[in-house]
């Protein structure tokens, strides 16, 4: 199923599986994509902020075959066009598939440091009077410029998509967020399958350490189908029509994640269960929430 695509609303086709890069150490990155741009993987997710860019894309495989996506971080959200170019550069490459803001904010430019400038009491150190669709407003020029055939969001709550997608004259193709059973954000998910807004969910398995592997139903569902919980959290993602990025550094691992089974409608029951009591006991589970100290909008942390 590695070789399943979704339709973006753009046009172009987008893998359904990815291979994730962050916290993946410089030295091994390289190897990583390698491994996994030859086992079969179409598409391979970076950011700027990841600083390993330079080992993101392997020489050897077609460009055209491959789906390159890479992110603005925070501190050039109001230089998106610098941003792209310096991750540009890091790739190698002269274009990116996809092109996303990484989180609706901006930290600032002219700070004590290119990605986590602080301030002096060590919170970091965040421009409050930007308004993100300012943001959004410089992405949509990148297209002409040919740097970038897409370009989306991630982080994006129901709430910040309402503010943007009325002022926007590009809908993002996609949003990149948090998505498995311990974390559904199906407000989000609901809204952006109305505006046509392609779901990339990020840490499928909970993030490091892939905590979401030990819940209860994801077991049981993994044992019925003789599989990894690994198999079953990824191909999760393909039932609901979403793309899935999974990280690994680990050579057997990448090749036991391009698995994707068909989740029957009893093992999606079961996951959505699981889903609607975390909500109902108030026990969703976000693992990458970082201390912007802002208000993304998201229910369980609003
Ligand atoms: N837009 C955003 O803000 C964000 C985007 N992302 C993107 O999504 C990608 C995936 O999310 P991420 O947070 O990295 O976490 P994942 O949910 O992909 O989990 C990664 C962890 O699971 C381990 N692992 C991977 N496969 C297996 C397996 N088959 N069996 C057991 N353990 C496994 C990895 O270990 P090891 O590597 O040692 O094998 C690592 O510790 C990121 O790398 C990034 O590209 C992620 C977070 C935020
Ligand atoms: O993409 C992954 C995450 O969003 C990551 O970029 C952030 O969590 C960052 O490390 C931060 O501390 O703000």
């Amino acid at each position: 199923m590695t070789d399943k695509t979704f339709k973006l609303n753009t046009g172009q086709n987008i893998p359904a599986l990815g291979l994730g890069t962050w916290q993946s150490e410089p030295g091994k990155v390289k190897a990583a994509v390698a491994h996994a741009l030859k086992s079969g993987y179409k598409l391979v997710d970076g950011a700027y902020c990841y600083a390993n860019e330079d080992e993101a894309f392997a020489a050897g495989v077609k460009r055209e075959d491959i789906f390159v996506v890479t992110k603005v971080w925070a501190t050039y959200n109001t230089r998106v066009e610098l941003g792209l170019d310096k991750s540009l550069k890091s790739l190698g490459l002269d274009y990116v598939d996809l092109f996303l803001v990484h989180w609706p904010l901006l930290m600032n430019p002219e700070g004590n440091d290119d990605k986590f400038p602080k301030l002096p009491d060590g919170s970091r150190d965040i421009i409050r009077t930007h308004n993100h669709v300012d943001t959004w407003k410089l992405m949509e020029k990148l297209v002409a410029t040919g740097k970038t055939r897409a370009i989306g969001v991630s982080n994006y709550s129901k709430r910040y998509l309402e503010q943007l997608l009325p002022e926007a004259t590009i809908v993002p193709a996609v949003n990149q967020i948090e998505n498995h059973p311990s974390l559904p954000q199906q407000e989000i998910v609901d809204l952006c399958k109305e505006k046509g807004i392609h779901i990339m969910a990020y840490s499928p398995l909970g993030s490091t350490g892939g905590p979401v592997m030990q819940a209860e139903p994801v077991v049981k569902i993994a044992e019925k189908h003789g599989v990894a919980p690994s198999t079953v959290l990824l191909s999760y993602h393909i039932a609901r029509g979403n793309t899935v990025l999974a990280k690994s550094v680990t050579p057997d691992r990448i090749k036991t994640n391009m698995l994707l089974i068909d989740l029957d409608a009893e093992d999606q029951k079961a996951l959505k269960d699981y889903s609607d009591s975390l909500t109902k006991e108030g026990k969703l589970q976000r693992y990458v929430y970082p201390p912007f100290g802002i208000d993304f909008g998201f229910p369980d942390k609003s």
